[in-house]
């Protein structure tokens, strides 16, 4: 399939040189590729053998195996279950072992590394402080213990020639009563690596308004926040997120494709589609769109990545970001999930590049430290896999 026309968004220089030699998409050449991650939780990307160690060191006796590839497999195959409530269950075993302050450096640091390995330049982590408060951390030492290991894990990278930039979003969970708290904390560690606000969970039964007091908290204190919505479920969760809540970003914002109307058998290049009201107002107003091919697979939010709704809201030039969600129970990376892209879609350089700009545009970054990793991280990166 033909790449889109997205000559508008890329500057002449960055695009392909007629009759240069581009590296071939392979795995190897991705992962040298520059990526920038906005979502990805932390409780769901730790490496299956550090769960075991920490299983042991904690006496946490709740794992399905401690045999590590085996274990490995079973998030995978549990987290494929075709509901995000059943998907959301496999997170009682991360969560279970992250509950001081060595593991949630542990944790984090890896987290760190792992992605710098994997290419990822810019990274925003996010993980819900109430979550780990079971043995006795207070809120706030949840979070020191994150920031604290994103550091580390960033450091040993910068050693080894592999620099990342981490930042920590802040989760409140959607069916619990702690989101103003959550959102209070986010903004008293602003200037300490935390640079925004997430819900999540179990989206059905759980419109974003239950939080209505946090986000107008936030906005109030000129605060980012991204929300979970239109995953598990369609267009009123994505419609409370962006005009009552006043997100940022949606994470996923998968169903905004039902208030698209296009006939894909005659219609392939989506050029005839018509947008509703809400779809329009998402792409008039570039609301980032958090998508995680394979999490979204795994709960049902799409079919098969060859149909997910990425491809049409690409073509549409919606604000499309390339995500892991969560790297454990998808067995994914970033370069995993943007081979699998190119695998079902025929993106080239150019289109990855575009996810890439994408997603370092929609950062909740300073604009000048955005506009600097665009210009000196990935434009050049991309350039030398082009040439
Ligand atoms: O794709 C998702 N949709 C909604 N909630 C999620 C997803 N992935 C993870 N979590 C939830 O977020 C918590 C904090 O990181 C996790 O513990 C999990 O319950
Ligand atoms: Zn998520």
């Amino acid at each position: 399939m033909a790449s889109p026309d997205r000559s508008t968004d890329l500057p002449d220089a960055h695009r392909a040189r007629p009759g240069a030699a581009a590296q071939p998409l392979t795995d190897a050449a991705i992962r040298r590729a520059p990526k920038v991650l906005l979502h990805d939780h932390l409780d769901g990307g730790l490496r299956p053998a550090t769960l075991v160690e920490l299983a042991e060191v904690s006496g946490y006796a709740g794992l399905p195996t401690t045999d590590v590839p085996a274990l490995a497999r079973w998030f995978s195959e549990s987290a494929f279950s075709g509901s995000l409530e059943r998907y959301l269950e496999t997170f009682v075993h991360t969560v279970g072992v992250m509950q001081t302050r060595e593991s949630l450096v542990r944790v984090a640091s890896e987290c760190a590394q792992d992605l710098a390995d994997d290419g990822v330049v810019y990274a925003e982590v996010r993980f819900a402080p109430e979550l780990h408060v079971e043995q006795g951390l207070e809120l706030a030492e949840v979070v020191q213990a994150v920031l604290d290991g994103f550091a580390a894990g960033s450091a040993a990278a910068a050693e080894r020639g592999r620099p990342i930039l981490v930042r920590a979003l802040l989760t409140a969970m959607r069916h619990a009563a702690r989101s103003r708290e959550i959102a209070e904390l986010a903004v008293r560690f602003r200037e300490d690596g935390v640079a925004g606000f997430d819900i999540a969970g179990a989206e059905a039964g759980f419109p974003p308004t239950r939080h209505l007091d946090a986000f107008e908290y936030l906005r109030r204190e000129n605060a980012h926040f991204t929300i979970h919505a239109g995953e598990a479920f369609g267009l009123p969760s994505i419609w409370e997120a962006i005009q009552w809540c006043g997100a940022d970003r949606l994470g996923h914002g998968v169903r905004i494709v039902d208030d698209i109307r296009t006939d894909m058998s005659t219609d392939p290049g989506g050029r005839d589609a018509e947008l509703g009201r809400l779809a329009a107002y998402v792409r008039d107003r570039r609301i980032p769109l958090e998508m995680a091919p394979t999490s979204n697979v795994q709960t049902g939010a799409a079919a098969s990545i060859a149909e997910h709704p990425i491809g049409l809201l690409t073509r549409l030039r919606f604000r499309v970001t390339v995500n892991t969600d969560n790297r454990l129970m998808s067995g994914c990376t970033m370069t995993s999930e943007m081979l699998a892209l190119v695998e079902a879609f025929g993106y080239g350089w150019d289109d990855l590049e575009w996810f890439t700009v994408n997603a370092m545009k929609s950062a909740f970054l300073p604009f000048d430290q955005r506009l600097a990793v665009i210009r000196d991280v990935i434009k050049p990166g991309y350039d030398a896999l082009r040439a």
